[in-house]
């Protein structure tokens, strides 16, 4: 979850700030997700604790014994036997308590994650449509993945170990009190020196983590900026302009992380020295020698502060990856909670079914975000068997409005009605077997071809699948793949652009909905493929009620509306030789197309050997 250059050991200070800066989230999140095994992970933190202390006991006991050996006679030899017999059971009970915490809290954990993933599973599958293709898969595969795990880590790992690295120094130090309260001060000294001089280290992570943040930020947005226009930049003859952005991006990191490192690198080597159990044991050794040699101790007390000592600035030195675990754990929690909050598609209280396939937009206004309207008043009539084309500049408008037929997104102002049923009371069921999509993103399943093609309606007859696909010109392509129309997909075989559109067309007229609505693909690779989807959007627009967003105009020149949007609004609408004589925007839009593009925009069916460029409305009437 963090990029980091290889850099020197001790570069900690800055690595661990990273960590905790991930995320400034409140733990509340963290609470609510683990409350359903809360009891269990509590009493595998008791008993990690009870683990933890019965495990410092045999180090105790076995300095005891020193203890007696060196100051005692033969007869007292016996009395080590219990001391013996403490160690091993008190090792036992550390073993056997540590095994069950971890056990428990791995049951727990794998019933958390479970149940995470199933809430995840259903929350998702009845989210908005347009939220989906918003944020696109990562966010979800993140959520279901990634953050589980990291919550998976930090329950069934970090939450033990901090109870141990916290427990243990604590009776180990209350022991070492009994024994010369005066040299356990001084093996404090050690962990209060760390803290110090590690704090100190930290000091500005904030304003070096916004640094941090914006210096990966320019990788990323470079990397991106890299692989999506490295062909183009090659194809040029300038493939070394393609990443001179990215090297630079790279390099700021560099000396940005390594001007970091460098200026806590002194003080995060030494706070990592003072806790060093070598460096902890010489701090012992020499103020206990003084003491021993001055008669202020017996040289046996000393044995307990040269096993136990280093104990107790040991959690110091595991302290930073810990902290990196708890916030990552926080951060996943914060994601996760955030789209468990995420509004799901209200299904309706009072359900109503649409009566025919008439679509009436009125007075539609939409915003994405609640302040700025992309749509504003539109009004706009479907009737059934037509195809109204949305025409106008980009960002406009076209696929937002689009995009409400299917209800990817619910209007914030006015109604879209089906059959005079307002799209918000009908059933999700009921509505998409009503209204379809064709979008240019084709997304196929990593299935078999025909699975592919049934998606709408999986009780399809092997006929009718094979119907659909000769109807969308896919069919003798299909009949070339391996195993025909069993072959998986995505594994051994790739579709190209124009077959998978025309499979998903396949799929869009197998599942047969009255309503489509139909984003028009921007480019084809070649005429050959162009005539063939077209042929396919032909069989698909045959008798249906079809809204085509339109991105050349000479493929819509026959709808029998087009809409003309602009900022939002609907500026224009009637049909293409109406609007021309009426000389306005969708003129303006012709004739800029036409220069652009002179075999495009103007009788292009007649201008090519193939049917390339044949619109929508003469393939339906065919
Ligand atoms: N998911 C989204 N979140 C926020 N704003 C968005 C989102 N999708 C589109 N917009 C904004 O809404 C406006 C209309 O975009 P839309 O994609 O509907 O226009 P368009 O006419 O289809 O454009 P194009 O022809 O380029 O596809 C634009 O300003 C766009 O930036």
């Amino acid at each position: 979850m963090k990029s980091q250059p290889p850099g020197p050991g001790p570069a900690t200070a800055a690595e661990e700030a990273v960590g905790a800066g991930t995320s400034a989230a409140p733990p509340s999140p963290l609470r609510g997700l683990a409350e359903p095994v809360r009891g269990r992970l509590a009493l595998a933190v008791g008993l990690q604790a009870v683990a933890a202390l019965a495990g410092v006991v045999p180090f105790i006991a076995v300095s005891r014994i020193a203890e007696r050996l060196t100051e005692g006679s033969a007869a007292e030899g016996d009395a080590l036997w219990p001391l013996v017999a403490l160690a091993c059971s008190a090792g036992f009970a550390a073993l056997v308590c540590g095994t069950a915490a971890g056990a428990l809290a791995h049951l727990a954990d794998n019933d958390l994650q479970l149940t995470l993933r199933r809430r995840l599973a259903r929350h998702i599958g009845r989210l908005p449509l347009g939220r989906l293709t918003d944020r696109g898969t990562g966010e979800v595969k993140q959520a279901v993945q990634d953050d589980v795990s990291a919550l998976h880590t930090l329950f069934a790992h970090t939450l033990l170990d901090v109870v141990s690295v916290l427990t243990a120094p604590l009776l180990t130090l209350a022991y070492l009190f009994t024994v010369d309260w005066r040299l356990a001060l001084i093996s404090v000294a050690p962990l209060l020196l760390g803290v110090l001089l590690f704090g100190r280290a930290m000091a500005g992570a904030a304003a070096q983590m916004a640094e941090f943040g914006a210096a990966t930020g320019r990788i990323s947005a470079a990397a991106v900026e890299f692989a999506s226009g490295i062909a183009v930049f090659k194809s040029f003859g300038r493939g070394h302009r393609a990443h001179e952005r990215f090297v630079r991006a790279t390099e700021g990191f560099a000396d940005f992380f390594s001007g970091w490192v460098r200026s806590t690198l002194a003080t995060s080597t030494a706070a990592i020295l003072v806790v060093a159990p070598a460096v902890v044991l010489l701090l012992l050794a020499v103020p206990g020698a003084v003491f021993v040699t001055q008669g202020w101790m017996t040289g046996a007390a000393l044995v307990p502060f040269l096993l136990l000592g280093p104990a107790v600035a040991a959690p110091m030195g595991v302290v930073g990856p810990r902290i990196q675990q708890i916030r990552a754990g926080q951060a996943a929690a914060v994601r996760v909670t955030a789209l468990l909050d995420t509004p799901t598609l209200p299904e309706p209280t009072a359900p109503a079914l649409p009566d025919g396939h008439h679509v009436r937009l009125r007075a539609v206004s939409f915003s994405y975000d609640g302040n700025t309207d992309v749509l504003s008043g539109v009004d706009l009539d479907l009737a059934p068997g037509t195809v109204t084309a949305l025409v106008g500049p980009s960002g406009s408008g076209k696929s937002t409005l689009a995009s409400l037929l299917p209800r990817f997104h619910d209007v914030t102002a006015g109604t879209v009605t089906l059959g005079g049923a307002d799209l918000r009371d009908i059933p999700a069921t009921e509505l998409y077997r009503r209204v379809g999509f064709v979008l240019q993103d084709v997304r196929l399943l990593r299935a078999g071809v025909a699975d592919n093609i049934r998606l709408g309606r999986p009780e399809a007859t092997d006929e009718e699948v094979e119907r659909c696909a000769r109807a969308a010109r896919i069919h003798d392509r299909i009949t070339e793949l391996p195993d025909g129309y069993a072959t998986e997909l995505g594994t051994a075989v790739t579709l190209s652009g124009g077959e998978a559109q025309r499979l998903s067309i396949a799929r869009a007229l197998l599942a047969d909905a009255p309503v489509l609505v139909l984003d028009e693909a921007t480019a084809y690779a070649d005429p050959h493929s162009e005539a063939l989807i077209q042929d396919a959007l032909s069989a698909l627009a045959a008798g249906r009620t079809l809204l085509v967003i339109a991105h050349r105009l000479s493929t819509v020149r026959s709808a029998d509306r087009i809409v003309v949007l602009e900022d939002g609004r609907v500026t224009e609408q009637g049909r293409h030789d109406d609007l021309l004589a009426a000389g306005g925007r969708y003129t303006a839009l012709w004739d800029a197309q036409r220069n652009a593009d002179p075999d495009g925009a103007d009788g292009v069916p007649d201008q090519r050997p193939t049917r390339a460029g044949a619109d929508i409305r003469e393939g339906s009437a065919r």
